[in-house]
């Protein structure tokens, strides 16, 4: 399933970011205000589960949350949408992924990762700003998988039709979200019109 989150604020937010002039600070922020409003809509169906409690005035039967969230930012640029959604959901756990993309074959390259114990009992949400080729986003899946993920979730800010299709081949099983669905990726692979180098915007390394 594919589910472009449409809202005014995310679009106002993410037209900011895509602005050439917009510099690092607000890149960043931008960013971290978008992944929140992103986990609004994310969580809408998570599992629930019915539990009995004490109100002051009586017994009532209600809802809590299911299973654990663990959040898995790929390295760098998913890092920037951490804050946001854990400002949202505090309990989050975060795994880390390390991924960077080959300039010239654009194949992604593993250099680090580091899970909690009980991923495979929870809903496990990957986050990256960029869906371009999806092949990090696709490995980025592969590693959680093999750690035992079942319930698992793709949310990037900006994705490109390949991309999209790649996941849906490789993973059916992953519901993707996005905040907007571009035309094409260039052909250095980047997203167009996208944003540039997510990675380099957050974190001022150009
Ligand atoms: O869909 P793909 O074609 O794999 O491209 C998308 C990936 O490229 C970017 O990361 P990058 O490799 O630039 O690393 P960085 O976050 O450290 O800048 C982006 O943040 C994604 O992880
Ligand atoms: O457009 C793109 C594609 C991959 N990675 C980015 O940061 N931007
Ligand atoms: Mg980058």
């Amino acid at each position: 399933m594919l589910k472009v989150l449409e809202h005014p604020l995310i679009t106002h937010k993410l037209t900011q970011m895509r602005k050439v002039e917009t510099k690092t600070k607000d890149f960043r922020e931008n960013l971290d205000e978008i992944g929140g409003l992103m986990a609004y809509e994310i969580t809408r169906n998570l599992p629930v589960k019915e539990v009995t409690i004490e109100t002051p005035i009586q017994e009532m039967k209600t809802y809590e949350l299911e299973k654990d969230i663990i959040l898995v930012p790929i390295l760098r640029a998913g890092l920037g949408m951490v804050d946001g959604i854990s400002n949202l959901i505090p309990t989050v756990k975060v795994a880390h992924v390390g991924l960077y993309r080959d300039e010239e074959t654009l194949q992604p390259h593993v250099y680090f990762e580091k899970y909690p114990p009980n991923i495979d009992d929870a809903v496990v949400m990957i986050v990256d700003p960029m869906l371009a080729t999806g092949g990090s986003a696709s490995a980025a899946i592969d590693m959680v998988k093999k750690q035992g993920a079942k319930d698992i979730r793709l949310v990037c800010l900006v994705g490109a039709p390949e991309g999209v299709k790649v996941i849906e081949e490789l993973h059916p099983d992953v519901d993707i979200y996005l905040a907007a669905l571009d035309e094409k990726l260039n052909e250095k692979g980047y997203i167009v019109p996208g944003l540039g180098d997510a990675g380099d915007r957050i974190f001022g390394t150009k």
